[in-house]
């Protein structure tokens, strides 16, 4: 169990600079969520009355507040390494030296360039050498990761090198496929297309039949 609790502490560490980082300043996490909040609201009133809102209308006089919360609290909560989840691995005492394939984890995400939704699924694969992760915990990961300002590609990345750390396995396999706001709500205002990422790493890259039924899995 020591060996367990070791792994684990890894994984509930800081480990949040290992992987591919998100742009954000060293000062990030100077003030608190409810400092950011205040400055946040009060930055969203003044967009909104440059808009020629009336802040004065009932509907609208606590949208500059529920913006500011959900951005901290809820949407963009991932950028903050407090709230990585605590990640419970098992020793793979069962012995099960064969891929687990994590199928449509739902994610939303939101791009960094327009700050609109980035929706679809995960499929998240790995083969376990010592240690197997809780199923959950795959899901969480997912979750923590694509709530930031983010780019699909990142988001793949992160989520694959975070289970290369975490289960110090090198067999990791992750596919994206989502729909973007800022593709489907504005600019080109395409509906219907999705985009697809994936990172490959030892054996979903080497095995090219595991590698297309793990994009065929996706439904690319
Ligand atoms: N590679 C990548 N690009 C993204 C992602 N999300 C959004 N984008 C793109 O980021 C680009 C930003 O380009 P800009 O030309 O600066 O922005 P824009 O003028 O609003 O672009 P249009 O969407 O073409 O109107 C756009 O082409 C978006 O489609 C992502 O996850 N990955
Ligand atoms: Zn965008």
């Amino acid at each position: 169990m020591d060996n367990l609790n070791g792994v684990a502490a890894i994984a509930k560490g800081n480990n949040h600079h290992a992987v591919v980082k998100n742009p954000l300043r060293d000062d990030a996490f100077d003030h608190d969520d409810h400092i950011k909040i205040e400055l946040i609201a009060k930055k969203f009133a003044e967009i909104m009355d440059i808009l020629g809102l009336d802040l004065s209308n009932d509907s609208v006089r606590e949208t500059p507040v529920r913006v500011a919360r959900m951005y901290v609290n809820e949407v963009f909560k991932g950028i903050n390494p407090k709230n990585k989840p605590g990640i419970t691995v098992f020793k793979n005492e069962y012995n099960y030296h064969h891929p687990l394939v994590e199928l449509n984890i739902p994610f939303t995400s939101f791009c960094e360039h327009h700050f609109l939704p980035i929706q679809g699924v995960a499929n998240v694969a790995y083969l376990p050498k010592e240690y197997v992760i809780g199923l959950s915990k795959i899901h969480r990961l997912v979750d923590f990761y694509a709530r930031r300002p983010q780019v699909q590609e990142r988001l793949t990345m992160q989520i694959a090198q975070e289970l290369l750390i975490t289960l110090q396995t090198e067999d990791v396999g992750v596919v994206l496929k989502a729909t973007h706001g800022c593709i489907s709500c504005r600019g080109v205002e395409d509906l219907g297309s999705s985009t697809v990422t994936s990172v490959f790493r030892g054996l979903f890259e080497k095995n090219h039949t595991i590698t297309s039924w793990l994009l065929g899995l996706s439904g690319v």
